[in-house]
């Protein structure tokens, strides 16, 4: 479901030093996943920790509609009766994923193996969004697929009848259309096989092992190989989802620049799959101490305690930009702050994101004083140590956008606005009480 449609203004300022503990939500990619192997498994999956944000709720709703019964028990804590692989039913209405590329993606690939047909739809972002990476190899699964001109949605999937297992290379990094394909491969007989050439965040894999899935990866000459067997029975599993490091990024930044400040952000994600700001994060200079660490859920956590910082502008490599995909925006604010330029390589994926986020990055960060250049794929932050900002930043429908600008504003000299907020419920509902809490001034 889109979220209101009223743009909702937000302005944040300077702000005295950063104290506290951030409780950030729990992840985001790793909440679906449980959401869909649950609707997929035999028997009761507990989830706690769910990520209570619109993207999540979108396809918490979408399993229901294809026949898996779902209860909300507590905050976080959810309830999932499965249908066991194969076993979904023909939704009776349009599934509306709102404006997740995750959702969308995953939920597609979950079904075009079953002989059952659904439509697909999503917020003005999402129709923007291209579909034909997954939707192309769903099609070689046997499935039949019609989408609007430039394979956008809404998209109608006819399941196959009678699928073919995979094997496919994918085009560009991305563990969206790995997921797809391997929820494909789970109602297809025999080995699927997904070939990356940059490994990306692994959640499908570990938790399609988690539930009983045959399941392996190895790096090869080809790349990465992950291969699945099809049609396994999958046991429904308690899922703890951690702590989402791509929404910890946001406090984090904060107290990195904001003088001062100390904050503690503790069970957040350490997969090395997602770890890519930290690495650069370090690389720059910045006071991040990773304590206690330890497994959660199937996955590493650690507390993190950060220290404002004084930061120097550094080269991100391209072979770390699927590691750090969604961290890019925040970054770029972390870049304006530093001294020096950060170079940002092999980004061109942020262009089909919520939105063009090199563009709306690039002319936010100006309309705040910073200098930016850009190509296709990749972009250029001049910092100065300093950020002069009184500039009022589009979101897009992007709520990392939105929370990047809000963000900046409480280090720069003058207030940073955004024209709208709605969108930061998608993944963070309680960003601004959270940001509030450790002494931010915005909202
Ligand atoms: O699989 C996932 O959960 C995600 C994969 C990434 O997208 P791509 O697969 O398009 O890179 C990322 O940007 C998105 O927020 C979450
Ligand atoms: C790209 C993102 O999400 P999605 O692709 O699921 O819309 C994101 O959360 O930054």
């Amino acid at each position: 479901m889109s979220h209101s449609a009223d743009p909702r203004p937000m302005t944040s300022r300077r702000s005295g030093p950063l104290k506290g503990e951030a409780q950030v939500p729990g992840d985001k990619s790793i909440s679906h996943r449980a959401l869909i192997l649950g609707a997929l498994s035999v028997g009761q999956t507990r989830i706690t920790g769910l990520l209570e944000g619109q993207d999540v709720l979108d396809t918490a709703r979408a399993m229901t509609a294809f026949g898996a019964r779902i209860e909300r028990v507590g905050p976080g804590d959810w309830s999932v009766h499965g249908v066991g692989v194969g076993g979904f039913c023909e939704p009776d209405t349009v599934i509306d994923c709102g404006n997740s590329g995750t959702g969308v993606r995953l939920i597609m690939g979950a079904m075009a193996t079953t002989a059952i047909t659904a439509t697909f739809s999503g917020d003005a972002s999402l129709s923007r969004r291209p579909m034909a990476r997954v939707t192309d190899p769903l099609e070689r699964f046997g499935a039949r697929i019609t989408a609007r001109e430039g394979g956008r949605l809404p998209i109608t999937i006819q399941g196959a009848e009678d699928p073919v297992p995979l094997r496919y290379s994918t085009p560009v990094a991305s563990a969206q259309i790995k997921s797809a394909i391997l929820l494909a491969g789970l109602n297809a007989p025999g080995q699927t096989v997904v070939i990356e050439a940059e490994q990306t965040r692994d959640h499908s894999e570990r938790m399609l092992a988690g539930f009983g899935a045959q399941i392996t990866a190895e790096t090869t000459d080809e790349g990465h190989v992950i291969t699945l067997t099809g049609r396994p029975e999958l046991r429904a599993q308690p899922v703890a989802v951690p702590r989402d490091p791509s929404s910890a990024a946001f406090p984090v930044a904060a107290a990195l620049i904001v003088p001062g400040s100390e904050i503690r952000v503790p069970g957040v994600s350490r997969n090395p799959t997602r770890d890519g700001l930290y690495e650069t994060l370090l690389d720059m200079g910045a006071d991040i101490a990773f304590r206690n660490p330890r497994e959660e859920g199937g996955e590493p956590v650690a507390d993190l305690i950060v220290r404002h910082s004084r930061l120097t502008g550094v080269t991100v490599p391209a072979e770390r930009a699927s590691r750090m995909i969604d961290e890019f925006p925040i970054l770029s604010v972390i870049a304006a702050f530093a001294e020096g330029a950060t170079v940002m390589n092999g980004v061109a994926e942020l262009r089909v994101k919520e939105s063009d986020r090199i563009d709306a990055m690039a002319r936010g960060l100006e309309a705040n004083g910073v200098r930016v250049e850009e190509t296709h794929d990749s972009m250029t932050v001049h910092g100065m140590g300093r950020v002069p900002g009184g500039g009022t930043a589009a979101t897009h429908l992007d709520h990392r956008i939105a929370m990047s600008f809000l963000i900046l504003g409480l280090g720069a000299q003058e207030p940073a606005s955004i024209d709208d907020g709605g969108p930061i419920a998608t993944s963070f509902p309680d960003f601004l009480p959270l940001m509030r809490e450790l002494g931010a001034e915005l909202g």
